[in-house]
């Protein structure tokens, strides 16, 4: 079965299981537009221009993630080119992974440098009635502190701004956020930088 059908089999499956168009989006990681096209294929319908990123080969085996974690800190703060956010020996106290999968990647780069570890709940993944971000109360506070967010994708980059936007609600300091993957060339989000180790770009 190639990539796209496995995807299309995929966004099939989760409206099987009663999941929204938005929801499916949100799990595939791809737009809105790409779900309607996965889910209905209409004869002439161009397959829109989106890119879903698997990265599944890397995050199931723990040694690879780590030796991703690793990438990001060494490119971004140790080999930051003028871009590091701070000098070595001056990164922030505190790691943020963003739920779900910037944690894993949180937690190695926080045990490497022996930092304090947060971890950030997109409204998305609230389940209350009026969703909302929340900080999980199993790690880290952040009042006060400086504070790098790490997630693995961005793609509209919605989720980095509402993370930025609650850590300063909530008295941190966002200083960068870093990711694996942009699909969007973005350089920065709410005054904060990103860094990511690979941008996905369209050339036609
Ligand atoms: O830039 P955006 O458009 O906001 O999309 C990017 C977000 O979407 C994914 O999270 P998602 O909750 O879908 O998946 P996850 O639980 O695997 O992290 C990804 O991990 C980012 O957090």
């Amino acid at each position: 079965m190639s990539s796209l059908e496995e995807l299309i089999t995929k966004a099939k499956a989760l409206q099987a299981d009663g999941h929204t168009p938005g929801q499916i989006s949100d799990e595939l990681g791809v737009s809105m537009e790409t779900v309607t096209w996965l889910l209905t294929q209409q004869k002439g319908m161009e397959a829109p221009k989106d890119v879903h990123i698997d990265w599944t080969a890397v995050g199931s085996h723990g040694m690879l993630l780590s030796d991703m974690a690793m990438m990001m800190l060494r490119r971004f703060f140790y080999f930051g080119e003028g871009e590091a956010v701070r000098p070595p020996g001056e990164l922030p106290e505190t790691i943020v992974g963003v739920a779900l999968s910037g944690v894993p990647l949180a937690t190695l780069i926080a045990a490497e440098e022996g930092l304090r570890l947060a971890v950030y709940l997109p409204a998305k993944h609230s389940r209350s009635e009026t969703p909302t971000g929340s900080l999980s109360g199993t790690f880290s506070t952040i009042t006060g502190q400086r504070c790098i967010i790490v997630d693995d994708v961005v793609t509209t980059g919605a989720t980095l701004a509402e993370a930025i936007g609650f850590l300063r609600q909530h008295g941190a300091m966002p200083v960068a956020v870093w990711s694996l993957f942009d699909k969007r060339g973005v350089r920065e989000i709410d005054g904060v930088p990103v860094q990511s180790l690979f941008t996905i770009s369209r050339l036609g």
